[in-house]
Formats: C-alpha cells, sequence, structure tokens
C-alpha cells in the first residue's frame, strides 16, 4: 500500500490555493490577455471565457463565457470553434454558424447533478451512468495525449515531490492555462453531482494507464496522523469524494477495485464512479481502500477529481 494523497496532489503545497487561481499565468500576462481580448485577439476572447467561467478577476457567470467564445470563435480561433462544438455535443462543418452552435449549447443540462445509483452504502459509492457524451470524454483525452507527465506523491516528510513506485500510470494536471469551457463544465457537473461548489474542487487530472501501469492500492483521504498532510486539511479541508469519469472503454482489465468491500469497477466511456473517502461523521474510512489495476491491454484514460469538504477563503 503507498501513502494516502498519493498523486499529484503534491501540487497543492507548491501552489497557492484556490487551484488555477496561479501558476502557469502571472497577474501581468492576465492583465495583457484581456487587454488583447478587448482588441478582438480570439485566442485571447477564448481564454478570458475561461476567466469568466471560473470567476476569475470578474463575477463568475456562464452566460459570458460562452458570449466570449462565440466570438472566439466567429473570429477564426479553431480551439473556441472546437470547444463549441464539444458542447454542443455536435460535428461542426464548413457552414457552421457559431452562434447557433452557442444557441444549442444546453447550459442547464451541464450545470445539472446527473442521475446516480447507489452500488454501496458503506463507503458511500455510486455510479452516474452515461455522466459525459462521448465527444466531451475525447475533448478530455485529446487536451491531456502528450502532455503526460509520470505522476508523482508529495513527501509529507521531506515536503519534496518524488516518484512512488506504487504508482507507474502517467497524469495530466490542468493549470489555469491549460483549462477551456468544455473542461470546466465538465467540472461544474461534477460539483452539482456531488453536491457542492466548483471552488472545493482541487485541480483536475487526466489520467493514462498503458498495458502492466498502475495505481496500487491506497487512500484518498488526507491522513491527519501524518504532519504535512494534518497541515493541509487544517488550511484546506479535508478530501471528503473522488470523482472518476472513464474517457474510454477499448482496454481489457483496468479496473477500479475496493478489495475491503468486494467491489470492482469498470465504467463504459463517459460513465462516473463517486465514492466518499470519510463516514458519515466525516471520519476517513478505511474501507475505501482502493487501487486502479493495470490494464492487460489497450490504453486506459480516466478523469480524476479530488474534492475537497469546502472551497477555500
Ligand atoms: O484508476 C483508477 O481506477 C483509480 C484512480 C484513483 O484511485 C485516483 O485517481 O485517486
Ligand atoms: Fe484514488
Amino acid at each position: 500500500m503507498i501513502s494516502s494523497g498519493a498523486g499529484p496532489s503534491a501540487r497543492l503545497r507548491l501552489e497557492p490555493w484556490p487551484p488555477f487561481g496561479s501558476g502557469s499565468v502571472s497577474p501581468e500576462a492576465l492583465a495583457e490577455r484581456r487587454r488583447l481580448a478587448e482588441a478582438g485577439d480570439a485566442d485571447a476572447l477564448a481564454f478570458t471565457a475561461v476567466l469568466a467561467a471560473l470567476g476569475a478577476g470578474e463575477p463568475q457567470d456562464w452566460s459570458t463565457a460562452l458570449r466570449r467564445l462565440t466570438r472566439a470563435a466567429d473570429l477564426g480561433s479553431a480551439f473556441a470553434q472546437q470547444q463549441l462544438a464539444t458542447l454542443a455535443d455536435t460535428e461542426a462543418s464548413d457552414g457552421t454558424r457559431w452562434a447557433d452552435l452557442a444557441a444549442a449549447v444546453d447550459l442547464g443540462a451541464w450545470l445539472a447533478p446527473a442521475p446516480k445509483e447507489r452500488l454501496l452504502r458503506e463507503p458511500r459509492i455510486s455510479v452516474a451512468r452515461a455522466f459525459l457524451p462521448r465527444r466531451a470524454c475525447a475533448w478530455l483525452v485529446a487536451r491531456a495525449r502528450g502532455r503526460l507527465t509520470t505522476a508523482q506523491v508529495f513527501d509529507p516528510a521531506t515536503g519534496a515531490a518524488r516518484r512512488e513506485a506504487g504508482r507507474s500510470n502517467s497524469a495530466f494536471e490542468f493549470e489555469l492555462a491549460d483549462l477551456d469551457l468544455v473542461t470546466l463544465a465538465v467540472r461544474a457537473r461534477i460539483a452539482a453531482t456531488v453536491g457542492t461548489v466548483a471552488g472545493a474542487l482541487e485541480t483536475v487530472q487526466v489520467l493514462h494507464y498503458a498495458p502492466g501501469q498502475r495505481f496500487e492500492r491506497h487512500y484518498d483521504f488526507l491522513d491527519i496522523a501524518v504532519a504535512g498532510y494534518a497541515q493541509d486539511v487544517a488550511a484546506r479541508g479535508q478530501r471528503v469524494a473522488t470523482f472518476l469519469i472513464y474517457l474510454n472503454d477499448e482496454y481489457e482489465g483496468g479496473e477500479t477495485d475496493f478489495p475491503m468491500v468486494g467491489l470492482s469497477f469498470k465504467g463504459a466511456t463517459g460513465d462516473a464512479l463517486m465514492f466518499a473517502n470519510v463516514d458519515l461523521d466525516g471520519a476517513p474510512d478505511r474501507r475505501t481502500l482502493h487501487a486502479g489495476l493495470a490494464p492487460t491491454s489497450g490504453e486506459k484514460w480516466l478523469l480524476s477529481q479530488w474534492v475537497r469538504d469546502r472551497a477555500p477563503g
């Protein structure tokens, strides 16, 4: 078994909270992007759409975000055009009018909680079938492909990130500059389904497993018996839930395995699995021990979203 909080959670300690608050984009660069957007730069406009959806330096507003994205698409940003098509879940063609596509985006559906069914009562494990359309899954895979790094863990003893033998898979962790409206809509839908706010979500990761790669048995809650984790929990809250989205299903093996409760789950493309890492009293629940088993053939792509018990601030 490997340490709790394994994975790029390490980054949380090295970067300011809330997630996406800085890191990849300096305040000066942000201001410059806003200026460029006002001057009609299509890519900068697409970026300010992200800022509106996040509520970064302005009120959080999805309609504004979508309006900016549409303008960026009109001005020729292929990135914005692809986002609109993915959000509307349609194929764009030469004659596509971007305003029509924007009108076809069902924001209400994106931002609403998805229906879920309980798989297990203790610990609480649920599944949301067809949580995401295939196009959105493919979008997330495309965002991560080619930008994967070997997953690291935070060592609370040394405060440094290091490679972890029990985790041979790789991951892509979205920073501010990597975000887009599809990814943020997915996060909004996760937050609604879990019953929390987007601010309680850590940075989002896309995980990739080649055949033989795995994420060994671990807990996602932060064990406050470890001093480094206790500090983090005091400052940012406990990691109370985990939300996984299966982004493809063209592989053998690769289940998410809960050995203590005899549950092994493998979703179809777009299915989501969520589980509470704590019991009803908020205490870490050791029955949530789980692993990402190695695919025996094919590649596994998974979105992994850890959820804190509160938003910062
Ligand atoms: O790959 C899996 O099925 C499990 C991933 C996981 O445990 C995590 O992201 O915390
Ligand atoms: Fe996990």
